[in-house]
């Protein structure tokens, strides 16, 4: 089993998180989070620490912290002086960024690490964020196809600096400049000369993510990417996802066995299940509870918002209640209401999340990440935490033992660059050019 860690904006996944009374409240701007979570995640010998990268205000400021905060970048700078082995993936947008800014800033970030460094690659799909950096945004098919020049040109440039060309040699050979020319890329959308001004890392090049929906996302994945991370709904979805996945992967030449998908799970633990729950429903009444009971609503079909919390839903009502076909986690919410929780305990197992919720004891959510590891999900999970750091260090310190003791999880890292936690060669520049 793969695992990574995610930290949201340094207070884990929960909207309320950062009210949690015992975790830092200003976690979002304070970088000794971001860096405790990395030593922890390598303590726990975890493939690394992953950071989305949502750069707008998209949320409401009055009371919840930005969904994204300090630049992904500058903190696993500061990753990478705090630790050895953990990998670190970054993400930088084929929209926002041109191919020469994320070569140079990824290239600098993998020699700074020496060779533990992932770029994810995203397209950006929220408006506000590409309205933070253009006038107008290109449609849909544009920024796709913008997103493949600026892959194809940032893997070029990085080959353009070849392995063995830095020669140091004192005597008064620098390099051999001769191996290090321009490329001159000349897309639609992007251009770049070249050079690369920096040498490739331990590792070569980072390791391709990416993390993205629709059929452009789907197809990037399939054809170009090393890892992704991926957002199912239900384990149902997750295993009919990672089979078609992996099918493509191999349809395009590529072995699905070198791939690692992360599928996003969250996380909240405690000394029983019923704990979890209340830690989970306290939890959701610091974040925004209306709109959950008024999002409970549209999945059920059936008017709850103003029901009383702490009562299951009328039997009368509970009649007329259907699963919204058009979200894949209602059946979830549908099938807790039907057993008879109340609507705070309905809400509390998480069926409205962003991520399916694993909740409950240590041993618990160890099962639950086993279950879906053996029901053919692929190979690896994302793990955010309910409310920061403090419930990341519970995963790490009560969860992830449980899991190597089953021989889930490895208790030493073999290697020492990302590629090598990931099972993949090393490898510099473009693919036809190897
Ligand atoms: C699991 C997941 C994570 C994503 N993370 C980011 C991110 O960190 N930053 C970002 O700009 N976009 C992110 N996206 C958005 C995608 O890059 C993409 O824009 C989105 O899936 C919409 O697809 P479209 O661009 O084809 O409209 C993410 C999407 C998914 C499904």
């Amino acid at each position: 089993m793969h695992l990574i860690a995610q930290l949201a904006s340094g207070q884990g996944i929960e909207q309320g998180g950062w009210r949690w009374p015992t975790e830092a409240a200003g976690a979002f701007i304070n970088e000794d989070i971001y860096l405790k979570a990395a030593q922890l995640a390598e303590k726990a010998k975890l493939d690394g620490l992953f950071m989305t990268d949502v750069p707008s205000v998209n949320v409401d400021l009055r009371n919840q912290p930005p969904q994204a905060s300090l630049d992904p970048v500058v903190l696993m700078a500061l990753m990478a002086k705090a630790t050895e082995r953990l990998g670190l993936v970054a993400t930088m947008s084929t929209s926002l960024s041109e191919p020469y800014t994320i070569a140079r800033v990824m290239r600098s970030l993998d020699l700074v690490s020496k060779g533990r460094v992932g770029w994810n690659v995203v397209t950006t799909g929220t408006q506000e964020v590409l309205l933070n950096y253009f006038p107008g945004v290109l449609d849909h098919s544009h920024k796709h196809a913008r997103a493949l020049e600026v892959w194809e040109a940032v893997l070029r440039l990085w080959g353009s600096w070849p392995e063995g060309a830095l020669k140091l040699d004192k005597a008064g050979i620098f390099a051999d400049a001769a191996q290090i020319q321009p490329i001159n890329f000349e897309g639609k959308y992007v251009t770049t000369r070249g050079p690369i001004l920096l040498p490739p890392s331990p590792q070569g090049q980072p390791v391709i993510f990416t993390a993205g929906g629709g059929q452009y996302g789907y197809a990037f994945a399939a054809t170009k990417a090393d890892a992704m991370y991926s957002n199912p709904p239900t384990l149902d979805y997750a295993k009919a996802f990672w089979r078609e996945l992996s099918a493509s992967i191999r349809q395009a030449g590529r072995n699905p066995n070198q791939f690692t998908i992360y599928n996003g799970i969250g996380v909240s633990i405690a000394s029983s299940e019923q704990e979890a729950l209340q830690r989970r429903a306290r939890l959701d009444e610091m974040g925004d509870p209306a709109s959950r009971r008024q999002y409970l609503s549209h999945m059920l079909g059936i008017p709850v918002a103003e029901l009383p919390l702490d009562a299951p839903i009328p039997a009368a009502l509970l009649q007329r209640a259907r699963p919204n076909a058009r979200d894949q986690r209602s059946p979830y919410a549908y099938d807790l209401a039907m057993k008879g929780f109340t609507i705070r305990q309905v809400l509390a197992h998480g069926p409205i999340n962003y991520h399916p919720i694993f909740l409950g004891t240590p041993e618990q959510v160890a099962d639950k990440f086993q279950l879906w590891f053996e029901a053919g999900v692929g190979k690896g999970f994302c793990v955010v935490p309910d409310s920061g750091l403090e419930s990341l260090t519970d995963f790490v310190e009560q969860v992830v033992p449980i899991l190597q003791k089953r021989g889930l999880l490895r208790t030493e890292y073999s290697g020492t660059t990302l590629r090598q936690h990931l099972g993949l060669p090393y490898q510099n520049g473009f693919p036809d050019k190897d």
